[in-house]
């Protein structure tokens, strides 16, 4: 499976049309992912495109409604479109269905553990000698109140009765309702933990060490904001390894000359990726190991590919020369990859710099440092003047979570082994 597109609504156009004018008849047999029930302006185009499955978390358009419910004509509107989505629906060969997949049990646990862990709260805590161990905390608990307030209604009574207002009265029945709240729970507060990894915290940002080589717009750094946003993303990615000891996420962004349509202003999306084996493969076929093994034949370095090289591979995109393209990576690239991403044409890398300088046995983090001609960003407590492009970000906040229609679209591939 490959990512295609990942796009959000703008002021004129919801996600679903966006991918429309994106990708046209080339989203015949593609699977769809939206943070919404598509509403039937978007239904209809995309069912007609011959998708073959959509996929949506099952928030909205119940949250509208919660706000907007003494509101006779938003009702009555929202109960008319619920009814044209549901006929869509039935006379159509693509699949339309809620996502929520039920997390292993300890998957929260896990993830709030290694979140703390990881490199930005470390450095957070080293430079703060009077850290409050408890700031992780305090920011997780900020975010899962604030995705809760974004993904979900908090009142169960109000769910029920919104539920039953667009026709849904079978989600209304236990065991059905409780576990679909309890699904809907734990996903955000996967989320939400993932995203306090990242935290805003005094002048911490994604900062380059050196002198922008140029003038030029592809060197200049992205907006803190959407730095912090595209490494959460990489970070859910790192999530998926199938490295037992280090999970790495690579997500890979451009910026167009022209600011199009899209929700996600000029950003286009690349490709992503994690640390995996060859596609395909089972968990016996390749060793396992890390360097602390003494023989070498068992260790896992010469058959695991690296998240970035997986991003680069499953792209769905060209990367452009003339363009800001950018990795975001959350370990610190390696020196088999470093000229991998410079000679794809990436001109800027975001990356956690843990193990950077690092020689080991079979795998190096010597080159990252040496490497120009590429701007690279870490994680940095330095107070930098705002970019021209923070200011702008200020009264326009692009925040690919929090818009109300994301789209992811993956694409059947087929893979040789
Ligand atoms: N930029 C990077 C760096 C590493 N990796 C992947 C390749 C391996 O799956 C794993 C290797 O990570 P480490 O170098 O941290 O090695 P270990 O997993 O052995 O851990 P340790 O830090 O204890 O040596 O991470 C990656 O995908 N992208």
């Amino acid at each position: 499976m490959t990512i295609i597109g990942l796009h959000c609504s703008s002021t004129d156009l919801h996600a679903g049309q966006i991918a429309l004018i994106k990708h046209g008849s080339r989203l015949k047999n593609c699977d769809l992912y939206f943070s919404r029930k598509p509403c039937s302006t978007c239904l209809k185009m995309i069912v007609n495109a011959g998708v073959s499955r959509i996929s949506y978390w099952p928030a909205d358009p119940e949250i509208s409604l919660q706000s907007e419910a003494s509101n006779p004509v938003t009702t009555s509107d929202a109960k008319l479109d619920a009814k044209a989505v549901e006929r869509l629906k039935s006379n159509s060969r693509a699949r339309v269905c809620v996502l929520l997949q039920p997390l292993v049990c300890y998957m929260v646990q896990f993830i709030e553990e290694t979140s703390t862990k990881l490199d930005f709260i470390q450095k957070i805590a080293k430079s703060q000698p009077d850290f409050n161990t408890d700031f992780y905390t305090a920011c997780r608990q900020e975010r899962i109140k604030e995705y809760e307030s974004l993904f979900l209604i908090s009142n169960e009574e109000t769910h029920k009765q919104i539920l039953m207002t667009i026709g849904l009265e079978n989600l209304c029945e236990n065991p059905y309702f409780s576990n679909l709240r309890q699904n809907m729970k734990d996903l955000v507060l996967v989320l939400a933990t993932v995203a306090a990894s990242v935290p805003v915290f005094g002048c911490f940002g994604f900062y380059s060490n050196e002198p922008q080589p140029t003038n030029e717009t592809c060197h200049q750094g992205l907006p803190q904001e959407i730095a912090r946003h595209c490494m959460v993303q990489a970070r859910l990615l790192a999530y998926r390894t199938e490295d037992h000891k280090t999970g790495v996420g690579a997500i890979i962004w451009a910026e167009e000359k022209s600011r199009s349509c899209d929700g996600t202003g000029a950003m286009y999306f690349v490709g992503c990726g994690y640390n995996a084996f060859p596609v395909g493969s089972e968990y016996a076929d390749f060793p396992h190991m890390d360097d602390k093994q003494k023989d070498r034949e068992i260790r896992k370095f010469r058959y695991i590919i690296h998240a970035e090289q997986n991003a680069l591979t499953f792209r769905c995109r060209e990367i452009k020369p003339d363009e800001r393209s950018m990795i975001f990576v959350t370990k610190c690239p390696c020196d088999e990859c470093v000229p991998l991403i410079k000679g794809a044409g990436i001109k800027q890398i975001y990356a956690g710099d843990i193990d950077a300088g690092k020689k080991k046995a079979d795998i190096s983090y010597m080159k990252f440092d040496e490497l120009e001609g590429v701007s690279k960003f870490t994680v940095n407590g330095v107070q930098k003047t705002k970019s021209i492009d923070d200011q702008q970000h200020q009264n326009k906040k692009l925040s690919l979570l929090h818009s109300c229609s994301v789209l992811f679209i993956t694409q059947p591939v087929c893979t040789l082994k």
